[in-house]
């Protein structure tokens, strides 16, 4: 089993326009609403390819049955603490004209220390029984920067741990001595504090990383430029596939679900990359997250390229 969490899950609400005129009263196009948060995206690509995956979350009282229908409708399995107060509404600006998204995020609930410690004791019951567990996006008001790490120490040594957030969380998180990471090229340059120019430059970061706290994967995105996928001993260069794009929210959660997918069924590193790719291309060539069919990802994995480096 496959078990992620999203303690800081949203609904994103995703608003089309040409571009945004700065002062001017702008009318925007179509509007819809998804169930985000990055680990319940990931969750839902892995059980839309039939891995039995868990999905742990935190959701606010007042709306949680609204968001429960979601998992209901992408048929996710799901197990939550409600705690006071509202899940929050993140926007997603798609401006059309100049191929950019603007996320507005919002900070989130509010969890005490009893309202974690239950979600900790369900956890508990879930998380030694999975191969992976997987960590993704920001935390809730009221949670420490090392709560990915307090996560990964309590587990890791059963099960395969993975992290995917920014700043604080992952500085703090990879002291949890995850087995993979996915940090954007962007979160990988916080995390070491420098720019990072080229191929080469990347792969000597991640190593770095890899060998301070004894990981087994980096796997790092980079947008249009694709991805770079790193471990001690191997490097391989992952392309990506001309589509048109609708929104690229959620490009990396594809790429680390279909990762995932791949490792989990013992696939070659090449292969996994590929599948990544495909993933995130498929993401964002359509509106909303939507499952993912696993023969269409094969299809697009074809024709992605990978190179040994
Ligand atoms: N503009 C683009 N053109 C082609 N492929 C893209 C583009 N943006 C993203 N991708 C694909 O998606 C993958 C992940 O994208 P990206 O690096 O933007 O992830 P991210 O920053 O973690 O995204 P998010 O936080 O929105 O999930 C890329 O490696 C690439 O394969
Ligand atoms: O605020 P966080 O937790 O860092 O990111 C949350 C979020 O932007 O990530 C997903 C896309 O990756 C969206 O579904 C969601 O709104």
């Amino acid at each position: 089993m496959i078990t992620t969490i999203t303690l800081n899950p949203a609904l994103d609400r995703t608003i089309h326009i040409h571009s945004i005129k700065y002062g001017e009263v702008n009318r925007v196009g179509e509007i819809r609403e998804d169930l985000g948060g990055k680990g319940i995206n990931v969750g839902r690509i892995l059980s839309g390819f039939t891995l039995p995956t868990m999905n742990m979350t935190i959701l606010g009282q007042s709306n949680y049955h609204e968001i429960l229908e979601y998992f209901k409708k992408d048929e996710m399995a799901v197990n939550y603490v409600e705690v006071p107060g509202h899940t929050r509404t993140n926007i997603k600006i798609v401006e059309k004209d100049l191929n950019r998204t603007i996320d507005l995020n919002e900070s989130g609930l509010s969890v005490d220390s009893k309202n974690y410690e239950k979600f900790l004791e369900k956890l508990d019951a879930i998380a030694p029984k999975s191969e992976y567990l997987i960590m993704s996006g920001s935390l809730p008001e009221g949670l420490p920067k090392d709560t990915y790490k307090e996560i990964a120490n309590r587990y890791g040594k059963q099960v395969k741990i993975i992290i995917d957030a920014d700043d604080d969380v992952l500085s703090e998180g990879l002291k949890g001595e995850p087995y993979l990471i996915k940090p954007n090229i962007h979160e990988l340059e916080n995390a070491l504090n420098r720019k990072l120019e080229s191929d080469v430059e990347i792969i000597e970061a991640a190593r770095e990383i890899i060998k301070r706290y004894k990981m087994t994967y980096v796997l790092v995105s980079m947008g249009a430029k694709g991805s770079l996928l790193v471990s001690a001993e191997e490097a391989y260069r992952g392309g990506t596939i001309d589509v048109d794009i609708i929104s690229t929210v959620g490009a990396g959660d594809a790429m680390l679900a279909g990762f995932i997918y791949g490792l989990s069924r013992k696939k070659p590193l090449n292969d996994c990359l590929a599948i990544a790719a495909a993933c995130s291309a498929l993401t964002i060539s359509v509106e909303g997250y939507p499952r993912l069919d696993l023969d269409d990802v094969y299809d697009r994995a074809r024709q992605v390229t990978v190179t040994k480096l």
